[in-house]
């Protein structure tokens, strides 16, 4: 006979083998999926080292390599390369994984990102979309007094500071804090948005700046930073919305007696505006505190994606740039063709800004060495994780039970070899005279609206025809409904500081230690830094 604890142990051990082992590996609809490693059916250890050890997307790349477009990762993660995959998964608007609930600002203040529920997150994207549409920011004055205020009045004499010095310039650094500042200016209005770009600036420039990083990659000190981010994105919204409130009031008190409306300072502060007058109206916020809280985690969030996004995207634009000199003259002889000239002199003294957004954003090299570098170095290399609905899906074929979670990346997908030849090189001529997402070579403006739309036919397209059609493979943006709703202004802006910068200026690598990728969700570079000799161009 055996004793009760003996039988209690057998017991248990029968129930955690079943649980742990039996189930997920041989019952489970993904045991019947090829496995990136061995031990995936059972363990989620393995792609947890390959995490910790940063070869995240390179392992998972290398599985698929060996193993096809769909694998399992561990016992409820897969991970897909195939476009018809990614159809499904993301212009199908299956949810972001609970992974997302790290973005939260302000002890769980939510922002677009971390909306969950299709109707909550519809309703908040379309609070914002229009505004970071391109037809509107190619219409509006503010956005172009932003551009005029940060890149022409505050960068452009950082970069002539630099010319002929020895040591050169941080182009990482200064390209972070141009991202952050220009979406906080558009946000908050130039007066009193971010101010780090400028010279005189370091110190705060500096200090900004390593907040970001702790915050975001959670490094020591990390939650700290991150009190001192969001503190000091909430004094922006107090103040903004005090001076709103006093232009209100001015208004009121001129309608009773007109006197001199004094000159507004600065530009209008475009989505905060928009954010404070809709969220109490659509979430039914009524305490201006929380309307507050949420406007500022929306806006804090929106900031972070400039001085991440933009700022990579910018430091491997101008590495590359910076190596390939024939390209460099192409670009500056495209810029130098413009017309009416867009010069060294003429920049700070263009009389519309926006007619000359326009003719940039029409300029096919220009255009080629955004997308190009943005296939090559994705600032957000890794896995866009989604989470499969209830009910399950049915993926390559394969039945995906509900709640597991699911991804592709833009790592994998911008180097499938049968889609660009020679894929690691970076090669702007592969997109000269190809079609575009964005409108760009057609010369069309295209709302975010239209877009989607475009978006959903590209999503439709069959597997041969994407093939044709690379763009349709580009994940930097990732797609569908819960794509980035920046991406038009991220793009406006790279292409005018590369134009800004290359029309006037030569550049060359001094030292470049460290440039590859941190292969994470999130790619800077290892070195952290690109230093760059800044030269007049003849
Ligand atoms: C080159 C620059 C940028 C890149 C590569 C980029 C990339 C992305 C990607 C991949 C996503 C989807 C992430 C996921 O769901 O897994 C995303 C979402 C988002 N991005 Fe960007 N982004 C950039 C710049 C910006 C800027 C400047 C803003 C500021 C407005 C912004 C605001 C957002 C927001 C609010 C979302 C969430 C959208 C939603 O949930 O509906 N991004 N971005």
């Amino acid at each position: 006979m055996m004793s009760v604890p003996v039988v209690v142990f057998a017991l248990l051990l029968a129930f955690l083998s079943y649980r742990y082992f039996i189930s997920p590996t041989l019952l489970s609809p993904l045991s019947k999926l090829p496995l990136a490693h061995p031990t995936s059916s059972f363990s989620g250890l393995w792609i947890w080292l390959q995490r910790r050890r940063g070869r995240e997307s390179r392992s998972i790349f290398a599985a698929h390599q060996r193993c096809g477009p769909i694998i399992r990762l561990a016992p409820d993660e897969v991970s897909v390369t195939s476009l018809d995959a990614v159809k499904k998964i993301y212009g199908g608007g299956f949810e972001r994984s609970k992974w997302f609930e790290q973005f939260f600002n302000y002890d769980g203040t939510p922002n677009l990102v971390t909306t969950f529920g299709r109707e909550k997150h519809a309703m908040r994207r379309r609070m914002v979309s229009q505004i970071y549409s391109k037809s509107y920011l190619l219409r509006s004055d503010d956005f172009e007094g932003c551009v005029r205020e940060v890149i022409f009045e505050r960068l452009m004499p950082v970069l002539d500071d630099a010319v002929g010095k020895e040591e050169g310039l941080d182009v990482y650094a200064i390209g972070s804090a141009v991202g952050a500042e220009i979406v906080s200016t558009y946000a908050f209005g130039t007066a009193k948005g971010l101010d780090i770009v400028r010279k005189g600036k370091e110190k705060v420039r500096k200090t900004y700046l390593e907040n970001g990083k702790k915050k975001l990659l959670n490094l020591k000190g990390a939650k700290y930073a991150a009190e001192i981010l969001e503190e000091e994105c909430l004094q922006m919204c107090e103040q903004t919305a005090w001076t709103l409130r006093k232009q209100d009031l001015q208004e009121e008190v001129e309608s009773v007696e007109p006197i001199k409306r004094p000159e507004r300072h600065g530009t209008y502060p475009v989505p905060f505006a928009q954010l404070i007058e809709q969220i109490p109206r659509k979430e039914g916020t009524e305490d201006f505190r929380e309307v507050l809280r949420r406007a500022a985690s929306e806006v804090l969030d929106n900031t972070e994606a400039g001085r991440v996004g933009i700022g990579i995207a910018l430091t491997y634009a101008m590495h590359e740039l910076s190596q390939h000199e024939e390209t460099q003259l192409a670009l500056r002889n495209e810029l130098v063709n413009v017309q009416p000239p867009f010069t060294r002199s003429s920049c700070q003294e263009l009389s519309s800004l926006t007619a000359l957004l326009r003719r940039l954003d029409g300029l096919p090299l220009l255009d080629a060495v955004v997308t190009e570098t943005l296939r090559l170095h994705p600032p957000g290399p890794g896995p866009q994780r989604r989470e499969v609905p209830k009910g399950g899906a049915v993926i390559e074929g394969r039945f995906i039970p509900g709640g597991t979670t699911i991804h592709a990346a833009p790592y994998y997908l911008h180097r499938q070899k049968d889609v660009f030849s020679d894929a690691e090189a970076w090669n702007p001529e592969r997109w000269i005279g190809s079609e575009t997402i964005n409108g760009t070579l057609s010369g069309g403006q295209m709302s975010n609206e239209d877009k989607n739309q475009a978006n959903e036919t590209d999503i439709n397209e069959s597997e041969e025809s994407s093939k044709a059609n690379p763009r349709t493979w580009l994940l930097h943006f990732s797609k569908g409904p819960r794509m980035c709703v920046g991406d038009n202004f991220a793009i406006l802006v790279l292409k005018i500081v590369l134009a800004a910068i290359y029309v006037r200026y030569a550049t060359r690598v001094i030292d470049d230690e460290g440039m590859e990728q941190i292969d994470d969700v999130l790619g800077p570079p290892v070195g952290d830094k690109l230093i760059l000799e800044f030269k007049y161009a003849d």
